[in-house]
């Protein structure tokens, strides 16, 4: 059943699309290995904390008529809470995750499992992909980043099985070594992001897309802030991510703030945690 509109933001004349996310409870999280510049094993994390955060982000989603399917955490699979990078789901074809490190290789087929399981049409990817860590989708394009995990050979792969035109973006900088800690779609056709994250010809090809891109600063994305989900009209975010949640608000978005302080020593935040399942449309 095609999910509803929802209604315009309160904000602003934005008008929302219903979503259906995927999430896994952190029932798990721990850092317990460095993988990105942010883990630090030595420093940890407080896993009753972070399941408090991340109850408190799914109750955000559902607020806002979302709808929130949720797949069993794995004993051992600290990361599985970050279930953006599980798959990259399309018009209801789901393109799975095959990670670049061997703590998470287990991820992939738990997620794609989880489609197959419920009828979705699945490919197993010969590339390295961490899912929509890496691919952002729009309307008409899918946004994909290279440079630190994703291989440039699963942007071909990707474009092959889900149809849609797939625009390579090489990220420069480890902390923002996911496409989601540096860009998120505002709606189906605009975006946000920093563009210190990205390689010179990068950021030409998105001032070239996005002549209207809203600009995130250094120190919001510092703090995560563009690893948000939007829904065309609010703008679920890091409640640190200060300036930018203004600049969003005065441009009349609904902005909400969580706080993922604790999922953040792993290097995630709001989307990490949103894989979204695109279902098919019959178009
Ligand atoms: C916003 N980002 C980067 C994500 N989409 N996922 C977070 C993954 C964190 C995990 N420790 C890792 O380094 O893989």
């Amino acid at each position: 059943m095609p999910l509803a509109t929802l209604p315009a933001a309160t904000s602003g004349d934005r008008t929302g699309t219903a979503r259906h996310y995927l999430m896994c409870r952190p029932e798990f999280f721990a850092v317990t290995y460095a993988i990105n510049p942010w883990m630090d094993p030595d420093q940890g994390a407080d896993t009753a904390q972070a399941v408090r955060q991340w109850e408190e982000l799914r109750a955000a989603y559902e607020r806002l008529g979302h709808k929130v399917s949720l797949i069993d955490p794995v004993d051992g699979l600290p990361d599985m809470v970050f279930a953006a990078n599980g798959a990259l789901v399309v018009d209801g074809r789901v393109y799975g995750a095959k990670f670049t490190h061997a703590e998470r290789t287990a991820e992939g087929p738990a997620y794609l499992r989880w489609f197959a399981d419920r009828s979705f049409e699945t490919m197993e990817p010969t590339h390295t992909n961490e899912g929509e860590g890496d691919f952002l989708t729009l309307d008409d394009v899918v946004l994909a980043g290279t440079g630190f995990r994703t291989d440039v050979a699963a942007h071909v792969e990707a474009q092959e099985f889900v149809g849609r035109p797939v625009v390579t973006l090489r990220l420069i900088d480890p902390r923002f070594y996911h496409l989601d800690t540096a860009l998120f779609p505002l709606d189906g056709h605009n975006v946000a992001y920093y563009p210190g994250a990205f390689s010179e010809g990068s950021r030409n090809v998105l001032r070239r897309m996005f002549p209207d891109a809203v600009i995130a600063t250094e120190e919001d994305a510092a703090v995560l802030g563009l690893n948000a989900v939007s829904d065309g009209a609010n703008v679920v975010i890091n409640a640190e991510a200060t300036g930018l949640s203004r600049e969003l608000e005065r441009l009349g978005y609904n902005v909400v703030r969580v706080e993922l302080s604790e999922l953040r020593k792993a290097g995630g935040g709001p989307k990490c945690c949103t894989l979204e399942i695109r279902e098919a449309t019959g178009a």
